[in-house]
């Protein structure tokens, strides 16, 4: 029997899932995160942990996405050999990119299109996030199954590969790894580790492992039953131990779970990939039978922890508009912040394309001194909104251009994640700050923007350079005027307290 799939059907389902995931934690994500802030003891890590719960149900609420960064969108097809499309004048990927460019555009639910064609050199935007990234498998059976992912640049920038040795310890690399990831993957979240096949089948697996469920607390209640099942348990048990914490602010729960898929390999060879999914975890599964579109069922909004974020009243509020120079000396590694006034927005092209101008000799449009910037690519708007979500994005990959930004007059900067130390070293030469904000909080963070403008480059889109107005916009002082930096400091103590104390076994 041949099953016929209308191509509208399947476009229909892709963007359905695409809005759906944009707005709604898988509820397996929100409940092993719900439990791990019952269990944080960091008092960084569980702010950070309330502020993502907080937001995902803001997001579910008001059907706004979860984090800025709307992903590159990952799409797995198992396609039935028994099933045909009604319309064969378009491939696969046209077809499916036509269900990305719905949901992207979708007006009551704008998304951001961060897709750039021409990556090594012109980088153009595509504008409405295609093409995605497809994978196919003919399987028999007369269903279409397909898997949709909407991954977010930061985690996927973390992915790591190795062809090991045959002999090669495999937990020993995963921990030779993880402190070098860094916070910008924004923990937590779960590790995707695929083991075997060749170099890109093994990158897949970890990427597929990425799409089942979290059960490690399951898992560890029965005890494993194979070797993978121990293995996931171990590099849990390990990988959480480092103290690394959410958002790399020192705490008990770096990751959620561990998942693995392994396949045969080489005799010569054991090649492991590695790929962290970010608090803004999306991934949906529908199946087609020829009967019609699928639509998802929306969760229930009494699933999620009953966990209010709120300012902290004992934040220091600060100006921007009469920040000084001795201000900002004043700020101490850990501080709380609330900022209220203006702030410059700027992330990866528009710093480049200062330093080209600079470079020339040409004038910037905008002027740096006195102000602080915000490391952002924000939604757009819809309806009444000011702007849309706009977390803020890995201030690391920013770090060659600090010196060249402070020696413009740049008081401070904010962002997510650590600075490395060339940028901390910038920082302290010019008694500058870097504050942190929550990253995969996104639409709570735009809460706190009351106004937006785009003041130069326009032509980058949400790399843009805008000027936002905030009110109590909430910050962490993460590497302070002296060079102390709290995402060196703050693992290292918890990494110590949790061996001290057994804290992950009373967790
Ligand atoms: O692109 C962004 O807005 C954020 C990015 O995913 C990041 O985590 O650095």
């Amino acid at each position: 029997m041949t099953v016929t799939i209308k191509t509208a059907d399947l476009i229909e389902s892709v963007a359905d899932a695409l809005q759906y995931i944009s707005y709604y934690h898988p509820m397996d994500y929100i409940r092993a995160l719900g439990a791990a802030y019952e269990a944080e003891q960091g008092p960084a890590a569980k702010d950070a942990i309330a502020q993502i719960l907080t937001n995902s149900r803001m997001c579910a609420e008001g059907h706004r996405p979860i984090c800025q960064d709307t992903g590159i969108v990952n799409v797995f097809v198992k396609w039935g050999m028994d099933c045909r499309l009604d319309d064969t004048s378009k491939s696969l990927q046209e077809i499916v990119d036509e269900g990305v460019r719905r949901a992207y555009l979708n007006p009551r639910n704008k998304l951001r299109a961060s897709v750039l064609a021409d990556p090594a050199f012109t980088r153009r935007n595509t504008k409405d996030n295609t093409p995605c990234v497809l994978h196919v498998e003919m399987v028999p059976g007369h269903h279409v199954h397909v898997d949709v992912a909407a991954k977010g640049g930061g985690s996927e920038n973390k992915s790591k590969f190795k062809m090991m040795n045959p002999s090669d310890n495999i937990v020993d690399w995963v921990l030779e790894m993880i402190p070098q990831m860094g916070a910008g993957w924004c923990p937590p979240g779960m590790l995707g580790i695929g083991i075997g096949g060749t170099a890109e089948h093994a990158v897949l697996l970890a990427k597929k492992a990425l799409m089942e469920q979290i059960d490690m607390s399951l898992l560890k209640e029965r005890g494993p039953q194979n070797d993978l099942e121990a293995l996931r348990i171990e590099i849990f048990d390990k990988v959480n131990a480092l103290g690394i914490g959410a958002q790399g602010l020192g705490g008990l729960a770096t990751i959620l779970d561990v998942k693995i898929l392994d396949a045969p390999c080489h005799a010569a060879s054991k090649p492991v990939a590695m790929i962290p999914n970010c608090a803004a975890t999306r991934h949906a599964h529908f199946s087609l039978d020829g009967s019609g579109p699928a639509y998802l069922e929306a969760p229930k909004l009494d699933e999620w922890p009953k966990v209010d974020w709120a300012p902290d009243s004992a934040a220091i509020r600060v100006d921007l508009d009469t920040l000084t120079p001795e201000m900002v000396r004043s700020w101490k590694q850990g501080d709380r912040i609330l900022l209220s006034g203006k702030m410059l927005t700027g992330r990866d092209a528009a710093h480049k394309r200062i330093q080209d101008m600079l470079a020339k000799g040409e004038e910037l449009p905008v002027d740096f001194r006195g102000r602080v910037i915000y490391y952002v690519g924000p939604v757009d708007p819809v309806g009444e909104e000011v702007v849309g979500p706009a977390g803020p994005t890995t201030a690391t990959r920013m770090d060659s251009f600090m010196r060249m930004m402070l020696d413009q007059g740049l008081l401070a900067c904010v962002g997510k994640a650590e600075r490395g130390p060339a940028a901390t070293a910038a920082i302290k030469d010019a008694q500058s700050a870097y504050l942190m904000a929550v990253g995969g909080a996104a639409y709570l963070v735009a809460r706190a923007i009351k106004g937006s403008k785009v003041v130069g480059f326009a032509d980058l889109g949400m790399e843009a350079i805008y000027e936002f107005e905030v009110k109590d916009f909430p910050v962490t002082v993460a590497v302070d005027s002296e060079g102390n930096n709290v995402h060196q400091l703050a693992p290292l103590v918890w990494r110590e307290k949790i061996a001290k104390e057994g804290l992950l076994e009373k967790a």
